[in-house]
């Protein structure tokens, strides 16, 4: 069981955390035709991405959000990896958490933004996380049927050493739920997932919100899903709708094999 169909669920988000769920979820019936084994949805797909409303959106593990995306994993007989929300922890903290349900609604994995978005760009992209959130402190990868998954969200996967550590722990794909912006977007965003995908062979998969351009915060959109051979399979626009992506874990293998980049580093000069 090497090979997985993964769907990148490029939804717009709205002010509505319901809807939101209601949007993903109606997304996914449709998509499971597909015969799909994964589901991506994108970074802080309950609420605008906006610092301001995390703390007002933010819920705790376990709480209403957090069962309803169970649900739906289950429902559809799918891993989910429910893009990120905006989580709360008993001490009031709160992080941009990305949840992965198995098909029986388990959850497999938690990730909490390691690296907080904290830029400002002239002319360009102001944003600052660390406003109303808290860093995560750990390197995530979760074992399916199919293999082990590295997941990070958004500004984490700018960092090279995080994917790196994620394939040390046997990561064969890489999932990224993001929202990439309107001047870092055209910038970087192919370029990083084709270059983490290279380096590290493994597939990249990059989940990111469709464009809504009367957001404080404009989404670059532009989905993507890169081979570990650097060849992009899935490339969308920035409007709404969903892609499939076909991943075949024994090709990374050949690719490891034939161009043995992981076996010949170096660690005893680096
Ligand atoms: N939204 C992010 O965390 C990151 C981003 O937009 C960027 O790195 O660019």
């Amino acid at each position: 069981m090497n090979k997985l169909k993964v769907a990148i669920i490029q939804m717009i988000v709205v002010k509505d955390k319901m809807k939101n769920i209601e949007k993903a979820s109606d997304f996914i019936k449709n998509v499971i035709k597909e015969d799909i084994d994964i589901a991506v949805l994108p970074e802080m797909f309950l609420c605008p991405y906006d610092q301001s409303n995390f703390p007002i959106y933010a819920e705790k593990e376990g709480e209403i959000s957090y069962l309803l995306l169970s649900e739906i994993a289950k429902q559809n007989n799918i891993y989910l990896v429910a893009g990120s929300v905006p989580e709360k922890d008993d001490d009031g903290n709160i992080f941009n958490t990305s949840y992965v349900f198995d098909p029986n609604g388990i959850k497999i994995a938690k990730h909490r933004k390691v690296h907080l978005f904290d830029i400002d760009i002239e002319n360009g992209q102001y944003f600052k996380e660390s406003d109303t959130l808290d860093a995560g402190n750990e390197v995530t990868v979760f074992d399916t049927k199919f293999g082990k998954i590295g997941l990070c969200i958004c500004y984490d996967f700018r960092f090279p050493e995080l994917s790196r550590l994620m394939v040390d722990k046997g990561a064969k794909a890489i999932i990224v739920p993001a929202a990439f912006n309107m001047t870092t977007g055209p910038a970087h965003w192919e370029l990083l997932f084709r270059c983490r995908a290279v380096d590290n062979q493994v597939y990249t998969i990059g989940c990111a919100s469709a464009r809504d351009n009367s957001a404080t915060y404009i989404s670059y959109g532009n989905s993507i899903a890169v081979s570990p051979f650097g060849e992009v399979l899935v490339h969308m626009n920035e409007k709404e709708g969903y892609s499939i992506s076909s991943l075949d874990f024994d090709y990374v293998d050949k690719v490891r094999g034939e161009l043995p980049l992981i076996a010949h580093r170096r660690l005893d000069i680096y």
